[in-house]
């Protein structure tokens, strides 16, 4: 298995510039394009810090659950979230029903971790291990063997 590429050299290897129409458009219509893209490219970095952001506080919520036996999934929760950013969705110009397709792709990946958190719990207990409970902020924990929760 290939090693995953550090996110620096991702990064410094990242070519802003990149696109098939280089060549085929006029060199003003590309840079006004790449302009664009570079806000693009601003507002991606930020989606994926956000969310790294939301999965970490996720996976505490899923420990939490794991430890108390509760279900993964709070069906009651979604419905008042959903209707939450359909309405802001609304108000900010974004199709609401994209805004909840997107919720609702989260929330199902957040469901996956905290069943797998919740299996590796089990199993630490019938087996007499130690279950890991986290409740450390994440920024230092590690994932322990059942890690299957980041697949
Ligand atoms: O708040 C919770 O109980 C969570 O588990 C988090 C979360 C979410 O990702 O926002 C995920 C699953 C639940 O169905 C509801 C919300």
């Amino acid at each position: 298995m290939t090693e995953p590429t550090p996110s620096h050299e991702a990064e410094a290897d990242f070519d802003p510039t990149a696109s098939s129409l280089a060549g085929h458009i006029d060199p003003a219509v590309m840079a006004e394009l790449l302009a664009m893209r570079s806000s693009i490219d601003n507002i991606d970095a930020t989606l994926v810090y956000l969310l790294a952001e939301r999965f970490k506080a996720t996976q505490r919520v899923g420990f939490l659950k794991a430890q108390h036996q509760l279900p993964p999934g709070d069906p009651g929760r979604e419905a008042a979230q959903i209707a939450r950013l359909r309405a802001l969705a609304e108000s900010a110009h974004l199709d609401p029903a994209f805004a909840e397709k997107f919720l609702n792709f989260i929330i199902s990946e957040v469901i996956r971790h905290h069943q797998a958190i919740s299996d590796s719990h089990t199993e630490a207990l019938r087996t007499g291990a130690t279950p890991v409970v986290k409740s450390a902020p994440l920024a230092d924990s590690t994932l322990d063997g059942g890690g299957s929760q980041w697949r």
